[in-house]
């Protein structure tokens, strides 16, 4: 499929740039962002750790697009998400972005390789190839084919986790987002998904943040961040 995107973007990674995002609360607004700057270039692995409502979330949901902060820009492979038409920031999101959710939001009557191929039919791949694409990925995430066959409820958590990042990485993505992965995993389980983020961060090039509560799991990743109050720090 040809790119919607105006422009041919080489692969830069994601950068913020002194962004700050406000929710309405009350008669004021409160401050979940406050100048917000950081960069993730391809192959590297950041996580972002802090106390429960520092602004982990926020931050995900601005660098995926799916928020408008009040002030500064979120650039995907250089590209200003804020400069672009609605249409054009949801063709980047898809063709840009990988995103792995805190919940499983994989469909229940869905086996795992058709989990992949529904994306697959949404953007015109063809069949026969799309299938090949999934069953590799899937199986480079440590699922074999009888694992492939089966439905969300026949998987363990992990290998739900599993699922899932293989679907994040169906569209070749630059950058991969990814909110507490091993929040409903054991630490071993935990430790494994995140050897595994280490592992797809290398092999596809992403620019990885991975937002997590766990500080134990933090030996594989490249650099690690300090939100508090909004802001982050190295
Ligand atoms: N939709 C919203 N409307 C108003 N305030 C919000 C909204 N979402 C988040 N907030 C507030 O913004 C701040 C940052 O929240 P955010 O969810 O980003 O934190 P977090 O670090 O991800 O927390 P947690 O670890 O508990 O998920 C918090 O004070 C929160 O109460």
């Amino acid at each position: 499929m040809t790119s919607t995107l105006t422009t041919p973007l080489t692969r830069t990674g994601l950068a913020l740039r002194g962004v700050t995002l406000t929710y309405p609360d009350g008669e004021q607004r409160l401050t979940a962002l406050d100048e917000v700057s950081l960069e993730v270039a391809p192959g590297e692995f950041t996580a972002v750790v802090g106390p429960s409502g520092s602004g982990k979330s926020s931050l995900l949901a601005v660098a995926a697009t799916l928020l408008r902060p009040d002030r500064g820009q979120v650039l995907i492979d250089g590209q200003d998400a804020g400069a672009l038409s609605a249409k054009a920031r949801t063709a980047l999101r898809r063709e840009r972005l990988g995103i792995v959710f805190q919940q499983s939001n994989l469909l229940a009557s869905l086996t795992a390789v058709e989990q992949l191929l529904v994306l697959a039919d949404l953007r015109g791949t063809r069949p026969r190839q799309a299938r090949a694409r999934a069953e590799l990925l899937l199986a480079s995430v440590g699922l074999d084919e009888s694992k492939q066959r089966r439905r969300p409820h026949q998987l363990s958590g992990g290998e739900r986790q599993r699922v899932n990042i293989a679907r994040a990485l169906f569209g070749r993505p630059s950058v991969l987002l990814v909110d507490e992965p091993t929040s409903a995993l054991d630490h071993e389980r935990g430790a494994q998904i995140v050897r595994l983020l280490a592992e797809v961060t290398r092999e596809h090039s992403t620019a990885t943040v991975m937002v997590t509560h766990d500080q134990a799991l933090l030996g594989e990743v490249d650099r690690v961040l300090k939100m508090a109050d909004g802001r982050l720090r190295g």
